[in-house]
């Protein structure tokens, strides 16, 4: 059998230099490593799985390409459309690929964490979720803290898109019990901090992960690509990679 090899995608972005690294000292050979313009299909025949992190605008042509292949993929990216949410799920039929929004341990424990409070707290709590990053985030909000809406809108019998309140300007009125209010804050090199706030009356749980290097979503990719290797075809999260479901 030939050599397990990587594929990064956005290769020099600020999470492709993370992932080269956190695969070197997980002593896991980089085969080949594209940015915009070069051409996928070359360094995807030379490798074994694909690390994303580059753009929801290139998702399409990314699975594309790794269908006909046949290579499995390790989706970091976010800011994803609901046409291309519903592509990766597509793929996921034919090829094995772990989709994660947030590759950390700790921000996949706040994932348990969260649902676990909203199911013990009850429906008297408002829900709300901030996030903060780099001035260099081109989406909002964070795919993670998407996935900790839909979190708390799964144990509250919510939806994203309708119940979700991204930030409040004007005249909005009251609060309503149904809402999960969304906040985005932008500045500096701020890593990744999210919040997942509680609110009762007389009484306020916070949840909050900070994350202080990449190399912890870094080196989380390389873990999944590896757990990966010898899965059959589906769509896998970093909870199932950490064997926490
Ligand atoms: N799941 C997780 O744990 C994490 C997810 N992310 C996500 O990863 C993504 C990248 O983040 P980050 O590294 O900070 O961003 P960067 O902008 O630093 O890096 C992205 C890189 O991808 C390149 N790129 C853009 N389009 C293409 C394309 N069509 N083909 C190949 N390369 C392309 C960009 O080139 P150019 O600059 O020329 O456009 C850039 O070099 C974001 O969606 C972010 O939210 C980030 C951290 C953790
Ligand atoms: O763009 C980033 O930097 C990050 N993106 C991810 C997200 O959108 O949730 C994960 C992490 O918070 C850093």
């Amino acid at each position: 059998m030939s050599e397990f090899k990587l594929l990064v995608t956005g290769c020099k972005g600020r999470m492709g230099q993370a992932v080269i690294s956190a695969a070197a000292a997980q002593g896991v050979p980089v085969g080949a490593g594209i940015d915009v313009g070069d051409s996928l299909s070359d360094a995807l025949s030379k490798c074994s799985c694909t690390i994303d992190f580059s753009s929801h605008h290139f998702t399409n042509e990314l699975l594309t390409e790794s269908l006909r292949l046949g290579k499995s993929l390790v989706i970091g990216t976010t800011g994803h459309t609901d046409e291309e949410l519903a592509q990766i799920k597509e793929a996921s039929k034919t090829i094995p690929v772990v989709f994660a929004s947030n590759f950390s341990v700790g921000v996949n424990t706040l994932f348990w964490l969260t649902r676990k409070a909203a199911e013990l707290l009850g429906p008297d709590f408002d829900l709300e979720v901030v996030e903060m990053h780099h001035r260099m985030k081109k989406d909002s909000p964070s795919g993670t803290a998407r996935t900790l809406v839909e979190i708390l809108a799964d144990v509250r019998g919510l939806d994203y898109d309708t119940d979700c309140r991204h930030g409040r300007f004007g005249d909005v009125g009251a609060r309503t019990p149904k809402e999960i209010g969304v906040h985005a804050l932008r500045g500096g090199d701020v890593v990744g901090d999210h919040t997942v706030v509680f609110a009762n009356v007389g009484e306020r749980v916070e949840l909050t992960h900070k994350a202080s290097s990449r190399d912890t979503f870094a080196g989380g990719a390389v873990r999944a690509a590896r757990w990966l290797a010898d899965k059959p075809a589906g769509l896998y999260d970093m909870q199932d990679v950490l064997g926490l479901k």
